[in-house]
Order: C-alpha cells, then structure tokens, then sequence
C-alpha cells in the first residue's frame, strides 16, 4: 500500500494475522522516495545519536570525573543549586530537544513518508521478537521482553531497572499515519452515550506519538481526542498499555475506552489486529494496564471528535469540603453533564470545583478571555488559587481549547515550583517563560543521588483511583496521612470490563451505558512533599504511610496507578488487580514465555525505606 493510499485511510486493520516471513507491501516509487527516505533515516539518526549515544558517553564522563574525584563535589553543587541548574542547562535542552522532535514529525508529515515506513517498522518488529525469543530458548539472550525505551524518558519517577536485564525491542514508531477519517451517524463509534449521535472520526497513530503531537496536529483541524492527557509528552502507547486520564472520563471512561484498534506483536512475532468485535476481542480488555506484558503495540485507531476553539471554564469555589464535595459530585452524575470536569483542593476545607465546555469564537465573551498558556501568562494552579483568595463564588472565562489541554504543563502540576522556587513570579515568567516546562525526562536524567533519595523517602507523586461516592471520607483520610496539597481530583467512569485492573466486584457498578455496566470513580491526584517531611524527616516514614494507604485502598476497592511506586506485597497486588483474565491471555497469546509479570516489572526496589 502506498503511503498516499494510507493517508487516504487505505485498509489498515482488519486483517487478522501476518508473521516474520510476511513480505511487504510497501512502494518506494521514484527519487523523490529515496531522497525523502534518506533525509527521515538523517533525522531519526540524529535523534537516536542524542537518546542512545549520549548517554554511554554520558556515563563514561561520569566515570571519569569520579575517577577524577570532581563528581562528588560537582553533584553536590547540582543538588544545592538545582534551581539555577535546570535554568542554565536543562531548560535550554528541553527545547532544543522538542525543537528537534517538531522538525522531525513536520518534515514526516509533509512528505508523506511515515506511512509508508510504517509496515517496515513494524516487520523490524517483528524480526526483532523473533530473534530475541529464538536467542533466549538457546539459552543466549534474556528470557524477558520489553520496549527499548529508555527508564529515564518515561513520565514516572521510576528508571525502570528491569530493561537492564530484558531483550529490549526497539519501537522507533513516532508518527501520525494519515489524515482523520471521519464517521458520521449514530453508533459509529464504541464511545459514551454523549457523543453517539454526533460525527466521529478516526485516526492511526504509532505508539511514541505524544499527547503533544497529537493536540497540534488534531486541533487546528478541528478535531481532538475524546480524552487527551494533558502531559505534552506522555506517550499514546505509555497511555494505553498503562492508564490514561483527563477531566474528559465522567463522559468516556478512561483513554483506552476511545480505541477502536490496536496493532499487536505477540510474544511469537506474530502480528494482529485486535477490536472490540473480531477474534481478538478476549484480548481487547485485557491489554490497558497490562504495562506491555502481553504484547507489543505497533499501531492503533484511536476514535476521534470534532472539538471547538474554545472552552467555557466556570469556576466554583468552595470554602468547606462537603460543598465543594457535593458540586464535584453533582458535575459528575447530572443529566446534562460538561464537557470537562476537574477540581483543585488547596487545603482540607477549600477547593475550587471546575466545568468545561467547548465553545465557538462566537460564543466567547471577549473581556473573559484567558489565554492561559502563553508563556508569560501565570501558573494556572496558581490563577485557580487567585480566583479562591478572591472571595468570589464564581468566575467564568474563555480559554483557548489547547491551552486548555496542556494547562498544568507549563508547572508540570505544581511540582516546578518545588524545582524552581519563583517559577511564577513575573519577572521569570517574562525572561524564561518561554523555556518552561523543563522535560522530565530531563528532571530525571539530572537528578542526583541525594535529590533521588530526597524524593523516594519524602516526595509523593501518586493517583488513586477510588469510587465517587466515598471522596469527602477519602480526602479526610489521606489528608490525615499526607497532607499534600493542592490534590487533583479527576472524575471518570470505572468500567467493568474484565481485565487486569478492572472491578473486583461487579456490586460496585451502580450504572450502565453504552460501553457496559459502569462506577463514577475519582482519580485523586497528590503530587509533592508530604506535610512537614523537608521540616521534620523523622516524623515522615513514606514506607509505612504508603503502606496504610494502599491498605485504604484495597479496603475501599481503589487502584494505585502503576507509573507510581507501589510498597505493596505481589499477594495485596493481585488482591488489587484482577489477574484471572489477564493470566489466560497471557497463556493464549503467547506472552508467558515472552514478557514478565506486571508486578515484577512495576515494583519498584526501593533505594530507602
Ligand atoms: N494524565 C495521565 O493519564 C497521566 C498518566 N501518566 C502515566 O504515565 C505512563 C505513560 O508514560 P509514558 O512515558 O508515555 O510511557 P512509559 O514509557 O512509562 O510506558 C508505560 C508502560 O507502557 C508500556 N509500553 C509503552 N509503549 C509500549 C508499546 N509500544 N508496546 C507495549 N508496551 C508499551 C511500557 O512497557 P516497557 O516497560 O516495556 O517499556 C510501560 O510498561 C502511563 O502508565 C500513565 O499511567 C503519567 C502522567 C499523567
Ligand atoms: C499521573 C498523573 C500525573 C503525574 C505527574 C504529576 C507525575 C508523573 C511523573 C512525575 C515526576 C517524574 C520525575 C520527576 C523528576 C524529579 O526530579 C522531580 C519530580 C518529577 C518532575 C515528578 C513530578 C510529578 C510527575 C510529573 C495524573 C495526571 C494522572
């Protein structure tokens, strides 16, 4: 198939099988090809030279500077002067780095080259898989598989120790793979009852392709994902295999409720096309959560919707916890329900509960105009927390939809300003707004020893997915424990589904939709340094703290997002999640041998207690 026929919506999917030996299909016609060819595999080489080869050579200097004794002085001035740091040289990088990434999606698109890469990729894939697998029967290679991404690049705080010792099968797999090819009528799509009647559209992505990416690209064309996680890095594979979630989920349940196929590498190299409805649909279910211990993703449809320029952001304060409870509760499970809903408690008696719509430029009213992510513009947590101090007790503005989107990006929530104390004053706003956000992967890739231990004994950065009804009781408890604010909280449908992480008890599902029987849950949100633990260390024990909340969360049927630690036992974690299913497609689908356990890859060995 032709790269043009592709971006015409040519027939992907629905196919059922093709293995190593498949030959492809893939033209490349004429010159022009090849020159195209020639300049993408320049592009990709650069960007493989600054992930893959800096970071030995990385290494090397590092051992060198030890060698030299310098290292130990040189990350005591990082860790001391960590602001500073990030500003001088992290900051400049992020960009460069984006910067590189941007040039290297537009010159793809406009040359109309990546799709008709695609299929190459993915028999590189496969070839891959084979040759890993084939290596570990001959007692040559390791025994387990995963993505050769690296630990330090995914949005977590982990560096995922476990690919050390693991077959690492590059996916180089960046790229949009053609225009939205949209649907019209009732029923077109697997989606909530919201949307069914109206036009959807559809669209083929690669794993690596970000939330970024996709909101510049959807749009300006007047589309956009139905649930679009608003990290402008976290990636469209990272989202599925593991959990995706934005304020749009009271309508659609979590990201990978708006699939309508994915593209598979089974642990025997085979490929498949996986939907709701085809031979493969036990496995549908049980891929989100999975964490890539099933198979690997190679490509998927993603449903799309049409979206407007702008959203219509109401505010409701809230001075005490059982009214901004309440009206958080009411956004959640009325008839008419917003586009988005989101709520920021400040304290243990405040929040400020938020609705959002999608607008048109005719609708907005234009003194109430908030175009919150230009770079100068103020932290919106911060702007939420102004509204609060205000008195008022209600505020409506009009915000860009992409702004919208990636809003809490710019202070990456509110952890920059634990980073860059000042972050938000005006005059770094004005001088370096423009840099910011700094990439965590970088945050990460810098961080020293003393900072990571700071972090794993006294830093939290964890969600927990808990059922609606219980949020004034769980806000109690987890202030009590960790006092952290402020707390995001997400509402979103928790659907009974079948799979790894979905309800243990099906009592729990008190409503029904389209997709199936459903709870309203809420994904609270708490990133940052437990009350008092910089001040008082000794009185912070994050082992056992974590370990009463987990504890609270199997009690209170919750989820511990995976990206996050974990301290529980691999018996709690199975109490947690639901691994019938999961463990029969694993033995189905060739996975056993393949790929480890969810567990043993998201565990993390904690360097403190
Ligand atoms: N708003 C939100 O929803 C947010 C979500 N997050 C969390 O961040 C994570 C996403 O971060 P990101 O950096 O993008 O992803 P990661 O690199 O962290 O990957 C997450 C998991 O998905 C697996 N995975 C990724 N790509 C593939 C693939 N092509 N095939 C098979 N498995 C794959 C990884 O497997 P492997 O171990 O083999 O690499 C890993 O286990 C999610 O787990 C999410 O829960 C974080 C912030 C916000
Ligand atoms: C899952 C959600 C949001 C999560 C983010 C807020 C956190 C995900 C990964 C976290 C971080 C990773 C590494 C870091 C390096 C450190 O030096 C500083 C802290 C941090 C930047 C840290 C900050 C929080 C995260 C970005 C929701 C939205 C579902």
């Amino acid at each position: 198939m032709s790269g043009k026929a592709r971006m015409n919506g040519g027939a992907r999917g629905h196919a059922t099988t093709t293995t190593t030996t498949t030959t492809t299909t893939t033209r490349h016609g004429g010159a022009t090809s090849s020159v195209l060819y020639v300049a993408l595999q320049w592009v990709t080489v650069v960007l493989q030279v600054m992930t893959q080869i800096m970071i030995p050579l990385g290494s090397a200097v590092i051992d060198l500077l030890r060698v030299m004794g310098v290292w130990e002085v040189l990350t005591d001035v990082i860790t001391r002067y960590r602001a500073p740091f990030v500003v001088i040289f992290v900051l400049p990088l992020s960009l460069m780095f984006d910067c590189a990434m941007q040039i290297r999606s537009y010159i793809i698109f406009k040359l109309y080259s990546a799709p008709e890469l695609h299929e190459e990729r993915v028999l590189d894939v496969q070839r891959q898989v084979a040759l890993a697998v084939a290596n570990a029967k001959a007692g040559k290679g390791p025994k387990r598989l995963c993505t050769a991404r690296p630990g330090w690049l995914s949005i977590s705080m982990d560096y995922r120790t476990y690919k050390q010792s693991s077959a690492q099968i590059s996916i180089s797999m960046y790229d949009i793979l053609g225009e939205v090819q949209p649907i019209t009528g009732p029923g077109s799509g697997s989606g909530g009852q919201e949307t069914a009647s109206a036009t959807r559209g559809s669209i083929w992505v690669e794993p690596m392709v970000s939330m970024g990416q996709i909101s510049h690209f959807l749009n300006p064309r007047g589309w956009t994902l139905p649930i679009l996680p608003e990290m402008d890095d976290l990636t469209v594979g990272g989202l599925l295999m593991g959990v995706g979630i934005e304020t749009s989920c009271h309508k659609y349940g979590l990201f990978s409720e708006m699939v309508e196929e994915y593209e598979v590498v089974l642990g025997n190299s085979e490929r498949i096309f996986v939907r709701r409805d085809n031979e493969y649909a036990d496995l549908f279910h049980a891929l989100p959560w999975s964490y890539g211990t099933l198979g690997f993703l190679v490509s998927v449809k993603l449903i799309v919707v049409p979206c407007k320029p702008w959203v219509r952001l109401r505010y409701h304060p809230a001075r005490s916890l059982e009214k901004g409870v309440s009206k958080f509760r009411a956004l959640c499970d009325g008839a008419e329900k917003p586009d988005f809903v989101e709520s920021l408690a400040f304290s243990r008696d405040t929040m400020v509960v938020m609705e959002g719509d999608m607008v048109d430029e005719d609708q907005v009213v234009p003194g109430a105009r908030n175009e919150i992510g230009r770079f100068y513009m103020p932290w919106f947590y911060k702007h939420v927390e102004e509204i609060l101090e205000s008195g008022a007790d209600f505020a409506e503005e009009f915000v860009p939809i992409r702004d919208y989107y990636h809003r809490h990006t710019k202070s990456i929530f509110w952890e920059l300003e634990h980073i860059i104390p000042g972050g938000n004053h005006p005059f770094f706003r004005y001088l370096f707004g423009w840099l910011v956000p700094p990439k965590v992967s970088f945050l990460k890739l810098t961080q020293t020893e003393g900072m990571q231990s700071t972090y794993e004994s006294m830093h939290v950065a964890q969600d927990f997915l808990l059922p609606l009804k219980g949020l004034q009781a769980q806000l109690e408890f987890l202030d009590d424990k960790m006092g952290i604010y402020p707390i995001w909280l997400c509402p979103h449908k928790h659907y009974n589904s079948g799979g790894t992480a979905f309800l243990r008890d099906p009592v729990d599902c008190n409503a029904e939709d389209e997709i199936g029987q459903y709870e309203m849950y809420v994904d609270i949100g708490l990133y940052g340094f437990a009350r008092g633990a910089l001040e008082k260390k000794k009185d912070f024990n994050m082992k056992s703290v974590m370990r009463e909340v987990e504890n609270y969360l199997l009690r209170n049927h919750g989820f511990q997002m995976m990206y996050a630690d974990t301290y529980q036992s691999r018996e709690e974690f199975l109490q947690m999640f639901n691994h019938e299913h999961y463990f029969k497609m694993r033995e189905k689908y060739h996975a056993t041998e393949a790929f480890g356990l969810i567990y043993d890859k998201m565990a993390r060995k904690h360097t403190s207690a």
